[in-house]
Parts: C-alpha cells; structure tokens; sequence
C-alpha cells in the first residue's frame, strides 16, 4: 500500500475505486466497505484508493481539548488497511483551502483530476467543501459530467458503522473485550515503547515493562487487569497488563504496564504492540508490596487458565 501525506503527491492511477472517510478502528463494518471496493478494483482492472482526514480539525485548532479518543492512531491505521489490501491512502491534513472549496471544485479538482476517480463509493451522510455543504446530491450530479459511478453504502450500513465505533468506545472503557474485539474483528492493540519505571516491579518479582503512548489522542481502556498478547522483537508473548495509577505504591500518574510471561530481557525503548484479550479485575488500593505481590501471583494464574496453559 502507498501512502500519501498530501493529496499533492498523488499521482492519478487507472480506473481509481474511491471512498471517504475516518475510519477510526477499521472495524467490521469498516471491513465491508473496503471488501466492496477491492471487488470493484477487481472487477474493473482498477486500484483501491482511501482518501482520509488526519489530523482532526479540533486537535488542530484546539491541541490543549484532550476529549477527542481513536481507537487506532494514524499509524495503526494505515497498518489495518494495509493488511487489508489497499493500494492507496491518502491521509489529508486539514487546511482551511482544502476546508474551503466550493463541492464543484473539490470534486473536480481532487476526485477527478488529482485522484482520477472513476467509482466513488460513498454514504448518503458524507459531507464535504466549505460549510460542509456538499454531498451525494453533487455527487451524483456531476457524475455524468466527469463520468464516475456513485455506489451509495445503504443507510442500513451506515447506522452500523456508526454504532459500530460508539459501542466499540463503550466496550474498551468498560473492559468489555469480548464485544470491542467482535465489533473491530481482530483484538484492539495499542503500540508504544517501553520506559523506565520505579524499578519496584523487580522488587516483587514481577517486572514490567512500561509503555509510552506518543498519540494523546489513542482511546485508553479503563483501569484494571487483562490478559494480552505482546508482540515484541517479532515475538509473541502472553502475559498480564495493568492499567491505572498504582494506589498500592501510592503512584500519581496513570501507567500502561506490562509483565510478560517467560521472558527476562531488558526491553528498554523498544518498540511494543500490546493485545487486549480479557479484563480479569479493576485496580485496587492494596496493603503493601506483600499483598500486591500474592494478589499479582494470582491474576497470573487467573490469565494462563484463561489463555489454557
Ligand atoms: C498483573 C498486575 C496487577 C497489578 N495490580 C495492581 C493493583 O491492584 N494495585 C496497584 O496499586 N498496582 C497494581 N499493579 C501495579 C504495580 O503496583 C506495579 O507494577 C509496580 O508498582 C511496579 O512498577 P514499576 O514498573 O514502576 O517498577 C499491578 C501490576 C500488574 C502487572
Ligand atoms: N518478564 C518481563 N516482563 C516485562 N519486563 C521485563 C521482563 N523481564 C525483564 N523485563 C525488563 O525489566 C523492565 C521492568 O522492570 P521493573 O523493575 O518493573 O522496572 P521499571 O520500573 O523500570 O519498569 C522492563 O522494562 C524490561 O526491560
């Protein structure tokens, strides 16, 4: 897959099968449409191109508003799309010119000129061009103009992308892995690189190895203990996570920590993806480093049965 920062190194490829949108999580629903448009490349010689927005404008004009949560970064993005098969992403950033185009032009300039669109699949609630006023309608207008195919996403599809990203949110805060993980169709993963810590972990007999999330915007579970999977150094690891602000140790920031299963290496900086499976509990406030490490003993036990090993 080809990514592109900037609809200006676009190049425009033959017979281009095109769709819009945010695409936050690349989930099931998501899946569908990008099934859609891969039978249509396929069926017509052509290449599938993702045309999406990053940065969002509110991160831009308000970077200090933190309430804006992903369940995927751009990057994680790009990755589940690439999997997928997708030839082109476009990520655009978001730019007041690029804001302010009238729909003609925006569709002449960029769909069909810049991207040389030939099949847009798109859903009836897609807005784009200054105010937001263009749509379908202007779609479908100009298609025998410049002499693309509209293939509208039924409204069906569309409600359950939408309740689709909503519910996935809800489920990852509430520690519902079980319906985050049906509804994105692979488990919800984040990445990131492992930090030095207070060096108690090592003490107890449990180390872990702490993660630094760049993207403030990335959608964090809430607190507690899940069983996950690590990939680390093209290694797969089972092991335990904890989310939360370590009330035992009387901790004050929120941490992302891991201890993984049978492995002893020092992982500092190294770059890591972790993989939710199972909540196991919530965070607790325990009465020392005894009890933290015999309640710790027991989540490992409570998480290789559930792994079955
Ligand atoms: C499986 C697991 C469960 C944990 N449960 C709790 C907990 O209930 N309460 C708490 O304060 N800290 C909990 N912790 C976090 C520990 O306090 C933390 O790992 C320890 O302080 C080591 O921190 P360090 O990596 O900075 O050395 C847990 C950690 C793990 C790996
Ligand atoms: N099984 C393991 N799980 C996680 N980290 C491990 C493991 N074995 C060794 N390590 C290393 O130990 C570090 C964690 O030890 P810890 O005493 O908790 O230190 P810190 O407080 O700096 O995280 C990890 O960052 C990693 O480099």
């Amino acid at each position: 897959m080809k990514i592109y920062h900037n609809i200006d190194e676009f190049k425009p490829v033959n017979n281009a099968v095109v769709t819009i949108g945010t695409f936050d999580g690349v989930h099931v629903g998501h899946r569908k449409i990008i099934a859609q448009i891969k039978e249509l490349a396929q069926a017509s010689g052509g290449e599938t191109v993702i045309l999406t927005f990053f940065p969002h404008p509110r991160m831009i004009l308000h970077p200090e508003d933190e309430s804006i949560k992903l369940i995927s970064t751009i990057n994680e993005k790009a990755e589940l799309l690439e999997q997928l098969g997708v030839d082109h992403l476009i990520i655009t950033p978001f730019s007041r010119d690029f804001s302010n185009q009238t729909p003609e032009d925006y569709i002449r300039d960029v769909l069909v000129n810049k991207i040389g669109t030939r099949k847009i699949v798109i859903g009836y609630d897609h807005h784009f061009g200054k105010d937001r006023k263009g749509g379908l309608a202007d779609l479908l207008k100009l298609s025998p103009v410049f002499g693309y195919e509209v293939i509208e996403i039924p409204e069906q599809d569309i409600d359950d992308v939408a309740v689709s990203s909503t519910r996935i949110r809800e489920a990852l805060k509430e520690g519902n892995f079980e319906l985050a993980n049906a509804c994105l169709g692979y488990p919800f993963f984040l990445t990131g690189k492992v930090m030095r810590g207070d060096r108690i972990g090592t003490q107890i007999g449990f180390p872990t190895a702490n993660i630094a999330i760049e993207e403030k915007y990335k959608l964090i579970p809430g607190d507690g203990i899940f069983a996950v999977k690590v990939l680390v150094k093209d290694q797969t690891h089972t092991g335990m996570a904890y989310i939360g602000t370590r009330p035992t140790v009387n901790g004050s920031t929120r941490n992302i920590e891991v201890n993984l299963f049978d492995f002893d290496e020092e992982i500092y900086k190294q770059p890591i993806r972790m993989e939710f499976h199972h909540f196991v509990r919530g965070d607790m406030k325990l009465n020392g480093l005894d009890e933290l490490k015999a309640r710790i003993a027991q989540d490992k036990e409570e998480i290789l049965a559930y792994f079955g090993s």
